[in-house]
Order: C-alpha cells, then sequence, then structure tokens
C-alpha cells in the first residue's frame, strides 16, 4: 500500500512517520526542497520538525505528480493552502484525508467543503484530535477523531492508520470534526492571553468552559453533533492546546497578552498558527448564522490591534450577567 501526504511541515511530516511504522509506503510532498532533501538524505526533517529521526523508507518529493501511484492522500498543508493544492491532484476514487484545522477566508468554507468542491470524486475523510505533531513523531500514546460520512470508509481508514501507540476513532461526522479543530485554535490564543497576562489558572478553566460553549453553539449550528464537539477533535483538543506554549496558537496569544505585536509575532514565524487565519472568517461565519461568540471577538480585535489585552479582557468580564448555559 502506497500512501501520499502533502504537507512536510511539523504534522504532515509526524503523520509520515505513523503510516511509514505501520509498512506503508510513504510519499511526502513538502514546498521546500531543502526540506525534500533534508528528509532524502539525512532522515530528518530539520526545518519544522528537528530532532526526530524518521523512517529512512519516507520519500520525499517536490513534485505532486510523483503522488500518482498513492492509493490514499493525506492532505496536511495550512488550511488557506489546501484550495491550491488540492487543484494540482487527481483524487477521483480515493480516500482524501483532510488533517489540515481551519475555515478558508473569503468562502467561510470548511475545509472538507472546499475539497467537496475541488475534488468531488473523492472519498473525503477527516483526521483531527490532539495531536502535538513532535509527540505523534516519537511515538507517545495519542488518539484522533476520523470521520468520513461512509462509515464503512471511516473504519476502513481507522483500520489502516491505527498503530500502537496511535488510535482512531471512527466517526461519520465530518463537519463536527472539523469544528472543533478549527474553532479550538482560537480559543487557544485566548487562553495565551491569560497566561502573558498572568491571569491565573481559575481564568484560563472557564475560558475553556465558556470557549467550550461558543465552540458548541457554532457547531451545532451547523450540523455538527454534540458528541463530535466533545470528543477528541473537539475538547480533546481545545484542553490540549489551551494548555501549552508547545501550541503555536497559545505562544502567539501569550504574546499578545504580554503586549507584543500581532504581525510582528506572525512575520517572525516560519510555522503556522492557524488560529489567526481563522478568527476573522469564524467570526464572519458565526455573525452570518446569528451565532454570539464573545471569545473569537475578543480575539478578533486583539489580532486587529483594534483593542489591547487589558481592555478585552475587561469587556469580556464586564458582559452582562446571565444563566450558565449554552
Ligand atoms: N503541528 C501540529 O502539531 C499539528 C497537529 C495537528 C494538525 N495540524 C494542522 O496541520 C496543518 C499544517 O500544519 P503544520 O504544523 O504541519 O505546519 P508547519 O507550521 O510545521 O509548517 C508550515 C507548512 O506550511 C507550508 N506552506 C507554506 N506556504 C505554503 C504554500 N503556499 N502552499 C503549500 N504549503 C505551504 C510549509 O511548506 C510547511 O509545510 C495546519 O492546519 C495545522 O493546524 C498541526
Ligand atoms: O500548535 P498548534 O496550536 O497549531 O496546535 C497543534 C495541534 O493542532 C494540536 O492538536
Amino acid at each position: 500500500m502506497k500512501i501520499g501526504i502533502i504537507g512536510g511541515g511539523a504534522w504532515g511530516t509526524a503523520l509520515a512517520q505513523v503510516a511509514a511504522a505501520g509498512g506503508e509506503i510513504v510519499r511526502l510532498w513538502a514546498l521546500e526542497p531543502d526540506v525534500v532533501a533534508a528528509i532524502n538524505t539525512g532522515h530528518e526533517n530539520p526545518v519544522y520538525l528537528a530532532g526526530v529521526p524518521l523512517a529512512p523508507s519516507i520519500q520525499a518529493t517536490g513534485d505532486l505528480a510523483d503522488l500518482a501511484g498513492c492509493d490514499a492522500l493525506l492532505v496536511v498543508t495550512p488550511a488557506q493552502h489546501v484550495r491550491a493544492m488540492l487543484g494540482g491532484l487527481n483524487a477521483a476514487g480515493k480516500p482524501l484525508v483532510l488533517c489540515s484545522k481551519g475555515i478558508e477566508a473569503g468562502t467561510q468554507l470548511l475545509v472538507s467543503e472546499v475539497a467537496a468542491e475541488v475534488q468531488p470524486d473523492a472519498a473525503i475523510a477527516v483526521l483531527s484530535g490532539p495531536t502535538f505533531a513532535h509527540e505523534v513523531a516519537k511515538g507517545l500514546p495519542t488518539a484522533v477523531t476520523l470521520a468520513c460520512a461512509d462509515e464503512a470508509m471511516a473504519a476502513a481508514l481507522s483500520a489502516r492508520l491505527a498503530r500502537p501507540h496511535f488510535r482512531p476513532y471512527a466517526s461519520t461526522d465530518v463537519i463536527g470534526a472539523e469544528i472543533g479543530g478549527a474553532v479550538k485554535n482560537v480559543l487557544a490564543i485566548a487562553c495565551g492571553v491569560v497566561e502573558g497576562r498572568g491571569l491565573g489558572l481559575n481564568a484560563r478553566a472557564a475560558l475553556i468552559a465558556r470557549g467550550f460553549a461558543e465552540m458548541t453553539r457554532f457547531g451545532l449550528a451547523k450540523g455538527a453533533r454534540a458528541e463530535t464537539l466533545a470528543g477528541l477533535s473537539g475538547l480533546g483538543d481545545l484542553v490540549l492546546t489551551c494548555s501549552s506554549t508547545q501550541s503555536r496558537n497559545f505562544s502567539l496569544g501569550k504574546g499578545l497578552g504580554e503586549g507584543r505585536d500581532a504581525a510582528v509575532m506572525m512575520a517572525d514565524r516560519k510555522t503556522v498558527a492557524e488560529g489567526a487565519f481563522t478568527a476573522p472568517v469564524l467570526q464572519q461565519a458565526a455573525r452570518a448564522i446569528g451565532v454570539d461568540m464573545p471569545v473569537v471577538d475578543a480575539v478578533c480585535a486583539l489580532l486587529a490591534g483594534q483593542a489591547d489585552a487589558e481592555a478585552v479582557v475587561g469587556a469580556l468580564l464586564s458582559r452582562p450577567l446571565r444563566a450558565e448555559s449554552l
């Protein structure tokens, strides 16, 4: 079996390692020629996943045509680049597993909705959950949601990607799995702000719980299932990403809380903090369907430089008191 992975960042490389651990032949497409060369000759991705020795059987390429013979494809580029990448593939009749977390700017489409437009004849699936790439690549225990509308395909892909340390749980709720991963990135920025301002662990827990209420309101309005949002790809990933500076989104928020400028921090990074791109489009999408997301609004105001961290925290704390509910 030959699996193609599109995206040689931290997560694509870690997933290549997972696939190779099960004896799959792995073709990994990466944008940067130096990443391709380093993986093929040194069996390491020093740019995005430094310090993790990779299986020598992983073959990297800069040419998407080299993935033509693969019988399943994993898409792992940042969400804003997925449409362009999919345009260069022929995935008709093949499983197309989307592993990016975000919402497309301009269209407000989830990644699976973008894929359905560009590759209508592929079997679209989503892999999402609490997964720091370094931990997965090192073989530490991890569980994910693997969602596909076709239940048998979800089960088959789960079985194909399962490893002793990597445990997919099958689901048919594609939209639910995606919404958790996209929204948690924005909420992780907010939790980072709490950390950066030294507001304490009570505040972080409150933000996770009320943030989860926002995720659930939005998800249910978009047709997600509550159990998916409360599972690995929703609450599970929210808890992980809101708890550690290993998260790029959390660390971006921490910098904002410390008074640093969003644009300067983003320009300094080669890695992606998806929440910064998702926040404004999520805000638009929520407003379009009348869903209130005050934490997301606060993150948007901060990222746009419309308010400082002290002001947005003050505004959240002075909202009218109300009953605890969704
Ligand atoms: N890193 C993780 O732990 C992790 C875990 C789960 C999901 N994800 C998701 O996976 C996706 C990829 O993140 P990552 O962490 O692997 O990336 P990364 O931050 O490690 O690297 C950035 C990636 O973006 C690629 N890139 C930049 N410009 C591009 C373009 N024009 N076209 C195509 N690719 C381009 C780079 O080549 C590189 O592979 C994101 O949606 C992220 O949310 C990441
Ligand atoms: O580093 P982050 O914030 O992109 O988070 C990585 C993964 O999405 C965690 O599941």
